[in-house]
């Protein structure tokens, strides 16, 4: 359940008066989704989602509603945020930050077919490219020295198999060349819950709240570990080929990219096992969430250890 701040109807509408939206039709809170409280909102205006944001501050959410906007306007399915008469995007609602973004039409997928993958790999480079026009910039907080100091916190509840194995990897993501791989804006947490689909075609991409500038390989690693993995966290190959070679078809992976694609596998990897143990070990006081398995990532970090996927170039 994720409604962690209730509104009631006349706090709603009274919200509304500053949009060009019309009158509240009807709304209802959005069980899905771990970090934020969501709400579906109607107006005379349209479909729109309500977003409470639980754990960002004022100042960090501009960047990623720029982002939001700047790439739906380039032709990137994305919830557009929308403007108030002042033409902000972010406002308060219950003393904390709320912004409402257009509702897209379509559904999670939860084990992707390779047409979806296919349409995600070639989203996934039109977004890389588009966003070499953005004007924002935010430094990717989940990069190799965040592992180094996650490990550092973590490394107490940890057994010696696994302190043995993330000292190792963090020693080999060390010697790899990442500051001469291209960069960009990357959406750093392209999951398959973050994506919507009307049968193949994408509705859109939402949760860009991880967007930072990183190599785009790693971003694309990301979504492969992900979109290509079966429930027993096996690889199947056909998709790993439909996301890469979608994506190569509108942007061709460089010599060092290609080289480095086993290195971007098994840090996309590292990264959430990472996260979702630090989650599990040391839960934020407070916070409502949800642990996701850590295992998952453990199991595809020995996975790309030992058989890398394919890039398929
Ligand atoms: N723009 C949108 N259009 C339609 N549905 C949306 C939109 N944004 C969010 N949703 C719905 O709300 C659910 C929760 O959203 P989201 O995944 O962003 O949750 P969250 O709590 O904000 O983030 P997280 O997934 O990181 O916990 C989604 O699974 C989706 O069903
Ligand atoms: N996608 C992340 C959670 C949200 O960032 C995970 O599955 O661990």
């Amino acid at each position: 359940m994720s409604v962690y701040t209730t509104i009631t109807e006349d706090e709603l509408s009274q919200f509304l008066t500053r949009y060009d939206l019309g009158t509240l039709r009807s709304f209802e809170g959005i069980s899905e989704g771990i970090e934020n409280t969501n709400y579906f909102v109607d107006t005379e205006a349209g479909r729109y989602v309500l977003t409470i944001f639980e754990q960002h501050s004022f100042d960090e959410l501009p960047y990623f509603l720029n982002i939001m906007a700047f790439m739906a306007e380039h032709a990137i399915p994305t919830a557009h945020p929308i403007a108030d008469r002042e033409g902000n995007y972010l406002n308060r609602l219950h003393d904390k930050p709320a912004a409402l973004v257009q509702r897209l039409d379509g559904c999670g997928v939860e084990q992707p077919n390779v047409r979806q993958c296919a349409v995600m790999g070639e989203t996934l480079a039109r977004f890389h490219l588009a966003g070499r026009d953005f004007d924002g910039y935010r430094a990717n907080d989940r990069d190799l020295s965040w592992a180094e100091r996650t490990f550092a916190e973590i490394e107490p509840y940890l057994d010696e198999e696994d302190k043995a194995l993330l000292r190792d990897e963090l020693a080999y993501q060390q010697a790899q060349d990442w500051a001469h791989l291209p960069q960009g804006v990357i959406h750093a947490d392209l999951f398959t819950d973050n994506a919507l689909f009307r049968g193949d075609e994408l509705a859109g991409i939402i949760d860009l709240y991880y967007a930072c500038n990183a190599p785009w390989l790693y971003d694309l690693a990301v979504m492969v570990n992900d979109w290509a993995r079966d429930e027993e966290n096996r690889y199947d190959l056909e998709r790993v080929r439909a996301i890469m070679q979608a994506y190569q078809q509108v942007r061709p992976l460089t010599e060092l990219e290609q080289a480095e694609w086993p290195a971007a596998q098994r840090m996309a990897a590292l990264r959430f096992w990472l996260s979702r143990l630090k989650d599990k070990v040391l839960p934020r006081e407070g916070a409502l969430t949800m642990i996701k398995n850590p295992d998952v990532f453990r199991q595809v970090l020995l996975h790309h250890r030992t058989e890398p996927l394919p890039h398929f170039a």
